[in-house]
């Protein structure tokens, strides 16, 4: 990708990836993802977080490109995640002079993954660094997304450098900013980015919102996706949203199926939820639907229906690997149902119901469970079950 100006001596440098399938090997990213990296020149210069590894050649050309042979003075240190330290190896390399800039988390992690560090300089909340008529201040939003994550805020152009913070997955085809892209596209992969990386720490991007509320921010530069700098408000409400837990009306079934018994539990489920009025009603297969989606979903509906057939004494994996994935970001204010299907002694629903205990979100009705073929009076309970599921939602 070419560099952009933010602003007159203010670049991005963003390179797009449309070749890995698994961001961190795990969550899919069908349409790829961005690494952003910015840089100030000024009486110093200064680059404010690298990118990952497989850009180093372009990204070393493309800062050659705007600052000639001068040297760059510090190297800030957002995050140290590999994505966006990956270059720093090859920076310090090519400018063996150049300060790194990392708060007393910070420098343990640039041990662990490359080297002690010659120059460093340790920064706090509100620390400035001058760079001429740019200044830096640094402010720390630990794990937003690890440990060390802090933002950098240019105070001249009012810049929000956020690190992972306000990121999205999604390439950037040509439109780098905000009001140049169609921001449908992002709706997705920004809530999908937000819960599948930072969704286990909405308490401290809670946090992180407030500390930095009193900033005037005109223009938000993350690691990840677009520069925000005409709907500022469109990501900030959405982090609001997203990490104070504030759900929609809405129901998430999951379900595990070999033979159709517990899919078709789904189904009634669904149906008798849909003529109690609810609108928002998603069923995935468990076997189908990467859990990045279904996670992504359980963050923006209220209930939450699972089922699983015995497999082995125990859940059926794949519901368990969905299971495990929620409890693992651990969304709160759901209410919960369970149901699940078996042919000798069950494992299912007694897996679920130990689910159901750890996680700690309402059971709405009694677990309902079917041996092979749905039959009248279990077809009743889900009923009930629904109907449950139906007025709690609809006595908010
Ligand atoms: C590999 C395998 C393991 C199973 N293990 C159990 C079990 O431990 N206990 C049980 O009651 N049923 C067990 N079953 C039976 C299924 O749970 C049962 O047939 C159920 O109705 C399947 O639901 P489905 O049609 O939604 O796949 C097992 C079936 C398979 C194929």
């Amino acid at each position: 990708m070419q560099y952009v100006n933010l602003s007159e001596d203010i670049y991005f440098l963003g390179y797009n990836d449309r070749r890995t399938h698994l961001f961190e090997n795990i969550w899919p990213i069908p349409h790829g993802i961005s690494y952003n990296s910015y840089i100030i020149v000024d009486e110093k210069i200064a680059l404010i977080d690298t990118v990952e590894r497989s850009f180093i050649d372009e990204y070393l050309e493309s800062i050659e490109e705007i600052i000639g042979d001068r040297k760059i003075d510090y190297l800030v240190i957002n995050h140290m995640e590999p994505d966006h330290s990956g270059a720093l190896r090859a920076i310090v390399q090519k400018y063996p002079e150049i300060t790194l800039v990392g708060n007393k988390k910070t420098f343990g992690f640039v041990e662990n993954f490359y080297m002690e560090p010659e120059h460093l300089l340790m920064v706090h909340d509100d620390y400035v660094l001058e760079l001429g008529k740019h200044r830096l201040q640094f402010q720390t939003i630990p794990m937003v997304h690890w440990p060390e994550t802090m933002v950098t805020y240019e105070e001249t152009q009012k810049i929000l450098f956020s690190g992972d913070a306000f990121g999205s997955f999604g390439t950037l085809d040509g439109g780098i900013f905000d009001d140049e892209i169609n921001l449908d596209f992002y709706e997705e992969e920004s809530m999908r980015y937000f819960t599948n990386i930072v969704g286990k720490y909405c308490p401290h991007t809670q946090r992180a919102l407030k500390k930095l509320a009193p900033f005037e921010i005109k223009m938000i530069g993350a690691t990840h996706g677009p520069v925000w700098r005409t709907n500022l408000d469109w990501i900030l409400s959405r982090y609001e949203k997203w990490s104070s837990y504030t759900l929609d009306d809405g129901v998430v079934i999951v379900f595990g199926s070999m033979y159709g018994h517990t899919e078709k539990m789904a189904e009634v489920i669904a149906r008798r939820l849909a003529e109690r009025g609810i609108k928002n009603i998603r069923i995935y297969d468990a076997s189908k639907t990467h859990a990045s989606y279904i996670v992504n979903d359980v963050f923006k509906y209220k209930g939450f229906i699972v089922g699983s057939p015995a497999y082995n004494n125990t859940l059926f994996p794949n519901v368990e690997s969905v299971i495990s994935t929620i409890e693992h970001l651990a969304p709160k204010n759901h209410y919960l149902g369970i149901f699940g299907n078996f042919s000798w002694n069950g494992g299912g629903v007694k897996n679920l119901k130990l689910f159901a205990e750890r996680i700690k979100w309402e059971l709405v009705y009694d677990p309902v469970e079917e041996k092979g073929t749905l039959k009248k009076d279990n077809k009743e309970q889900l009923l009930k079950l629904a109907d449950a599921m139906a007025d709690k939602l609809q006595a908010e």
